[in-house]
């Protein structure tokens, strides 16, 4: 399994986030983030760091909190694409049995209050029936479509994500780093 950082570049190594290891949060991804975290009811929600995992079948990730923002109150956003996993959802502490639950292309998982600082795990990538993530039959007027989904609408520019994804599970995992009013670490 393979990773890239967005925001604040999350180190695996050391856990620590830094100022001085940043780039700029792409603003789609922020804005799409923000909505879900306000039709939840989370106000103030800013989205600082992502990690994008890349998960070919049989790959997996090994179970862990994520504790590392100095802001453990803002839930934890993350979108699912492409291969389904099976997700598992401990408790605090390695005590709990952990749920087992199927993530799908287009699930959202979202980790606040007391899940956010539990323990889960990626144990399986496996190939799904449905493939929802080849469908861009929108009812959407073609004016009002977004440069991204006009994009994926033609085949050349869509074919290498097509085969990358017959493979492979993406997983982007959103967090916000900072405390209200904070401005840097
Ligand atoms: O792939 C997933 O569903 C979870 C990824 C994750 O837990 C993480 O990036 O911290
Ligand atoms: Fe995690």
């Amino acid at each position: 399994m393979r990773w890239t950082t967005l925001g604040y570049h999350h180190d695996w190594d050391t856990k620590v986030y830094s100022e001085n290891m940043k780039n700029k949060f792409p603003q789609d991804l922020a804005d799409l983030t923000k909505f879900f975290a306000t039709t939840l009811g989370f106000e103030n929600y800013s989205a600082e760091a992502a990690i994008v995992n890349y998960y070919p079948i049989g790959t997996t990730l090994a179970g862990h909190t994520d504790h590392s923002e100095a802001n453990l109150d803002a839930p934890l956003f993350s979108f699912s694409f492409g291969q389904k996993a099976i997700f598992l959802l401990g408790g605090q502490s390695k005590d709990e049995k952990p749920s087992a639950m199927f993530l799908k292309s287009g699930d959202v998982v979202v980790m606040s209050k007391s899940s956010r600082l539990c323990y889960h795990a990626v144990p399986r990538v496996m190939s799904c029936e449905l493939e929802p993530y080849n469908n861009f039959n929108s009812n959407e007027p073609e004016e009002k479509k977004c440069k991204i989904v006009n994009d994926c609408d033609d085949e050349n520019f869509w074919t290498p994500f097509r085969h990358y994804l017959k493979d492979s599970r993406i997983n982007i995992n959103i967090r916000q780093v900072l405390n209200k009013g904070q401005l840097e670490l």
